[in-house]
Order: C-alpha cells, then structure tokens, then sequence
C-alpha cells in the first residue's frame, strides 16, 4: 500500500526551478531515502510533502489523501533539529508538540515516558534541549514525531554532524520506528552509508529532477562493478599520474597517488591493470577487492548535466 504518493511535483523560486515535475511513492512502513548534490531539490521536497511550501503543480497524497487534508498524518524534522524549543526540556517539547495535535492527559504521560525511555533519554528529561548533545537533540526531534502518532515522518538530514556513536544510535531507532512501529519514513540526506544500511528504496534528484528512483538492491544491479583498490609501493609522481590518465581505464588516485582504485566488470581485467602498471614502472604492494560501495553508485548517476 502506497503511504505516500508524490505525483508531478513541481516549484520554482522566481527563475530557479527547484523541484521539476518529479513523481514516486513510498510503501507503508518503509524507509526510502531521496539523495542529490547541493541544491538538486531535496529540501523543497520535503517542504513541499510537510505543506510548508505551496508547490506551483502536482499532487501530494497521504494514504490516498491530499496532504492539505493530512497535516496530522506528517510530521518533519529538518536540519538542525530547528523545529524543537531550545529553552524546553525534552518531555517539555513532546508535551507541546502533542499538545498542538490535541493530545494530552495521563495516557500522554505515560506515553512520553515509554519515549523517553525508548531513546535513552530518561535521566535527560528535565536538561533543557539547548544543553543537550547534538545527537541528544536529534533524538528527541525524532521522539517528537512519533509523539505526534503521524503515518509519515520526514526527515532532513537527520545525521548530519553526529558523532560515530549517535549516528549508529539514529539509525537503530530508524530502523525500529519502521519495523516495529510501521511508520513511514522519507529521508533527505547526503549520507550514502545511511541510505545503504537503512533505506529500501532511493530517490535520486539532480537539478530538480528523478534521475533515479528504485530499490537500493536493484540500483546496485544497474552498477553491478567490482571495485579493486591498489596499494602501490610508493607515492606517484605527477608525471606518472599523467601517464595513468592516458590508459583506457578510470583510476580513482587516493591518499595523495600511495593508492588507486578502479571499477572492472570481468576479473580478467585485473591482469590487464598489472601489466599496463608495469609498463609505466608503477610497482604494486597489495590488492584487494573492496566492498560495493552506494557512493559509486551515486556518482554514476548524478555525474553530468541532466536534462
Ligand atoms: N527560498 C528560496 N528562494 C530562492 N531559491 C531557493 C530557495 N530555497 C531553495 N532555493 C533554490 O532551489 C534549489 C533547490 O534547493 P533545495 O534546498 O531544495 O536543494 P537541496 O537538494 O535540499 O540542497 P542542499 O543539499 O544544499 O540542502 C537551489 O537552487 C536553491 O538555491
């Protein structure tokens, strides 16, 4: 069943278009990802989806519905963790929060404690948000959405700036609001290891439009290389990185030319790679096959203009 429904989307500020007639759906209880550079219209997007901009065209269902007609059926959280009330404590902002949606008595207590307590947040209930930790704050932006019992939670850049702990930590709560709550939920986001661990399926924009959209499973298919890293003996001279450039073949030069990296579709190539090295006197240390990787897959698709 389709949660959410994005039919030929389109907004322009003044002679940018932003958004360009883009549509795709994201099942009930599935996390989907949209990816695209800088300004290739993530964040209208999901402003557009949250009814915090009017889109010039295009519909917007939730469950089948208008979205106009759904704003108690999304709820957004967007960089920074703006939407919380920095001089609130965390169970202060969920009270409010649910509050606007008409929510409230004993049953709503018990609720933000059982939240509280899901997020590790408990002993921090009474700490004002402004004195929180940045993934702290992010977590009681995400506590807030499920406070407010929405079918869509969209999320802007939920990882941005989180330190290795907080980052795995918002991603096991993703992935349990989805499982076990059966929330549906659209990620903004230009982190490719959370798209590749936590997300179904994927929506990639470039300059406004889908240039992708499929299952992460399938878009790996599409690109389906092996990635080989070489680690060289020593450090490459310019002239030897110039002489790289002119074989046939793509090399990625890495950690200043002490590494390369190259994409092959069939294992014999490798021989091939060792020879042509070894004719421009490039020695090699170690080989090894790195694991497939989004971020390849990403750039393939949004590498170039797109019309
Ligand atoms: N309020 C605005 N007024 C004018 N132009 C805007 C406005 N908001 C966004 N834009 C432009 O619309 C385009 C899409 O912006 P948007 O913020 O949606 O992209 P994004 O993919 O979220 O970018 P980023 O990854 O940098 O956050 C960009 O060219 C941007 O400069």
């Amino acid at each position: 069943m389709e949660a959410l429904q994005v039919i030929n989307l389109t907004k322009h500020y003044e002679n940018v278009r932003a958004v360009d007639g883009i549509s795709f759906n994201v099942k009930k209880g599935k996390i989907c990802g949209i990816l695209g550079p800088n300004g290739s219209g993530k964040t209208t997007t999901i402003k557009c989806i949250s009814n915090l901009i009017i889109p010039d065209s295009g519909k917007i269902r939730v469950l089948g519905e208008d979205n106009k007609k759904s704003l108690n059926n999304i709820a957004a959280v967007f960089e920074g963790t703006r939407n919380l009330y920095w001089r609130l404590t965390p169970r202060e902002n969920l009270r409010y929060f649910a509050g606007i949606r008409g929510l409230g008595g004993r049953e709503l207590e018990k609720e933000i404690n059982i939240l509280l307590d899901r997020f590790n947040l408990t002993d921090k209930k009474d700490v004002v948000v402004n004195n929180l930790s940045r993934g702290m704050q992010q977590k009681v932006a995400i506590a807030m959405t499920l406070i407010c019992d929405t079918e869509i939670i969209l999320l802007d850049e939920p990882t941005l700036g989180l330190d290795v702990q907080s980052h795995l930590d918002i991603k096991n709560i993703l992935i349990d609001v989805s499982y076990e709550l059966d929330k549906t939920i659209l990620i903004s986001t230009h982190d490719m290891k959370l798209v590749q661990d936590i997300c179904e399926d994927v929506v990639i924009l470039s300059n406004g439009k889908i240039v992708a959209k499929d299952s992460i499973e399938k878009l790996f298919d599409m690109f389906k290389t092996m990635t080989y890293e070489i680690v060289l003996t020593e450090c490459l001279s310019e002239e030897k990185k110039s002489s790289l450039m002119k074989l046939n073949r793509a090399f990625y030069i890495i950690n200043n030319g002490s590494k390369l990296e190259t994409d092959i579709l069939n294992e014999k190539d490798i021989y091939r790679i060792v020879d042509d090295l070894k004719n421009l006197d490039i020695f090699i240390k170690e080989i090894k096959q790195k694991e497939q990787n989004f971020e390849r897959v990403f750039l393939s698709l949004t590498a170039g203009e797109v019309d």
